[in-house]
């Protein structure tokens, strides 16, 4: 670097250290989901953060990353930073250290020589690459302390010289990742390219029923790059019906959007879908209750209630769950008028939709080959956390497919789920999604290339929903809104209604607890989090007291999030698995309270 570009990137550096002064006493942990606290103590977070997201940018060369600001489904006083890395999933592992360094560095100088030494260490080009050596895309949820926190993201980035600041304005969390994803593709990223494949593409497969074409001759010529930009699919949906018509209770959706980003979105592309009669309650207007509070997918998962702006006017109507930053999704349904308890779906009965779809294409596909000659041979498999429904693993497991578990939080689940030519993955919570290895994308199209050829209507059609699958779900992160619109579809495909789903197995009763500790660390985990390691005694503690339930199943671990140990179990009733909670956080308080 030229002694005149390395003196303005130190005082830029020192700038901006000095304009977001780390309070004394304030510590910050990168944790599951990046840095989270009390939204007015974050500036100095954030703007280290956005420094952080522009070196990563430079390190890979001039790649797009992306920022979120965005606290998810917590308080709305709250608030937090996470970094997307430029394929649009979570900033890499190897990367976190050195977050955490950054955030606490005590004073401006300490900041700048942990800048220097690590741009050194990992041969980052400070200052050298122009214009475009570094591009960070930005966006944010709905929160108050959002816009203030956004100038001390643009500071950050500002802090590197060379490197670019794109403000996208108020997204998704998911919409932000899939933006920086299609970015680097080289694929058009705007919000209404977003949009636009989604609706497009949840048409497709709602509309595309084994009947709806008589013959092959109707299907319109097609080549990959035509699918890739949806304009084959928008030309096959002019020979659709726009509307099926149908029964009005399985048209209806209320949306519950936790007042946050995921209802505002929602309502600006629901007419759009066909099929879909959709209100949009806890949709953030003025008035209508705020973030996350008593409404909102983590609420609703957790209480298992009807959440705030629900009444037993919506007994048997078929509901879904947002939660602020719209990366998590649940459906629910209100079964009687005589409490406000509500028949869940969670993340694993989502998952569990998805994999029948997904099984069901590629029997279609496969239907005249035999086992070890298959057209389209797939390696599908399931990622789970322990906090799974043990009823649901076991479901899975009974369709033959392959369960792994991995540790909490998304960034395990993911990099697992890559591993598969179709992974799906999801936490319990609502958020999970579907990838497609890009390996296996290619054969899907040259197979559906050869199936049309062949006239094999039925297999042709299979393989065009499952590319359309692959286009309508995220496949950067867990993302709520081409979840439901999944969800929608197959259900649509299917004839189901909401009964039908939740009825493909019964959730195991289970309970979470939450136990204040000195030491949360003192604990540590193995096997998935399934065993804990340390201290050696509570493991057999917990074997002892698991033993004395039918279907018992109890782990504990600390957070990643909180400053709690969770504990959680499983039994064959409801009352059992309580009281097997409770026995267990008995044992962590005596040992570590
Ligand atoms: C039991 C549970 O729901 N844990 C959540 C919670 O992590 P903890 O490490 O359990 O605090 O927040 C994570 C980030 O949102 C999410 O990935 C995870 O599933
Ligand atoms: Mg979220």
């Amino acid at each position: 670097m030229a002694a005149n570009q390395d003196q303005e990137q130190r005082q830029r550096l020192l700038a901006a250290a000095s304009r977001f002064p780390l309070p004394s006493g304030t510590r910050f942990s990168y944790g599951t989901a990046g840095f989270r606290a009390d939204g007015a103590t974050m500036a100095p977070a954030v703007c280290r953060a956005a420094i952080l997201a522009a070196l990563r940018s430079a390190k890979l060369g001039g790649a797009a990353t992306g920022l979120v600001i965005t606290a998810s489904h917590n308080p709305v006083r709250d608030n937090g930073v996470k970094i997307a890395d430029p394929d649009g999933g979570m900033m890499d592992q190897r990367w976190e250290p050195f977050a955490d360094a950054l955030a606490n560095a005590p004073d401006p100088d300490a900041l700048l020589q942990l800048v220097l030494q690590f741009a050194k260490d990992e041969e980052i080009p400070l200052g050298g690459g122009g214009q475009h050596m570094a591009q960070v895309l930005l966006g944010r949820d709905t929160r108050p302390t959002g816009e203030y926190l956004l100038d001390a993201a643009l500071q950050g980035i500002n802090a590197i010289v060379g490197a670019r600041a794109i403000d996208m304005g108020i997204l998704t969390t998911p919409q932000l990742h899939w933006m920086v994803r299609s970015k680097n593709k080289g694929i058009k990223a705007s919000e209404s390219d977003y949009f636009t494949q989604l609706i497009d593409s949840f048409r497709f497969i709602s509309t595309l029923l084994p009947a709806a074409f008589g013959s092959l001759e109707e299907l319109p010529e097609t080549d990959v790059l035509e699918f890739l930009t949806s304009n084959f699919i928008r030309r096959l949906l002019e020979l659709v019906p726009k509307d099926k018509g149908g029964d009005e209770l399985a048209k209806k959706l209320i949306v519950d959007g936790a007042n946050g980003i995921g209802g505002v979105k929602l309502e600006q592309i629901k007419t759009e879908l066909s099929g879909l009669d959709i209100v949009v309650r806890n949709s953030g207007k003025e008035g209508e209750g705020i973030l996350n509070h008593m409404c909102g997918a983590d609420f609703v998962q957790k209480e298992r209630v009807i959440p705030h702006g629900f009444s037993s006017e919506d007994v048997g109507v078929r509901c879904a769950s947002l939660d602020g930053d719209a990366d998590r999704l649940v459906y629910f349904c209100m079964s009687s008028t005589s409490d406000n308890r509500v028949d869940l779906v969670d993340g694993d009965k989502i998952l569990s939709l998805f994999a029948l779809f997904i099984r069901e294409q590629l029997d279609i596909i496969n239907k005249n080959d035999d086992q070890a000659n298959r057209s389209l041979p797939a390696k599908l498999g399931v990622v789970q956390t322990a906090y799974a429904n043990g009823a649901s693993t076991k479901f899975l497991k009974n369709l033959g497919l392959e369960v792994a578990l991995t540790p909490t939080g998304v960034k395990y689940l993911h990099k697992k789920a890559l591993e598969y030519d179709i992974g799906i993955y999801f936490e319990a919570n609502g958020h999970g999604t579907v990838l497609f290895s890009e390996d296996f994308i290619s054969q899907l199209e040259s197979v559906s290339k050869k199936l049309c050829s062949e006239a094999a209507v039925a297999q042709h059609q299979a393989a065009m929903r499952l590319l359309a699958a692959s286009q309508l779900i995220n496949q950067a992160v867990g993302d709520a809104l081409s979840g439901l619109l999944l969800v929608e579809a197959i259900l649509q495909y299917k004839g189901w209604s909401f009964q039908n789903w939740c009825e493909l197995y019964s959730d195991l009763p289970s309970r979470q607890l939450k136990v204040k500790v000195e030491d949360r660390t003192a604990i540590v985990t193995t096997n998935a989090e399934t065993k804990v390691s340390q201290p050696s005694s509570l493991q057999e503690l917990i074997d002892m007291e698991t033993a004395n339930y039918t279907h018992g199943r109890c782990f504990v671990r600390p957070s990643g999030t909180e400053d709690v140990v969770r504990v959680y179990a499983e039994a064959s009733t409801q009352e059992a698995a309580e009281s097997l909670a409770k026995s267990v956080a008995d044992h962590v308080e005596r040992l570590l309270g």
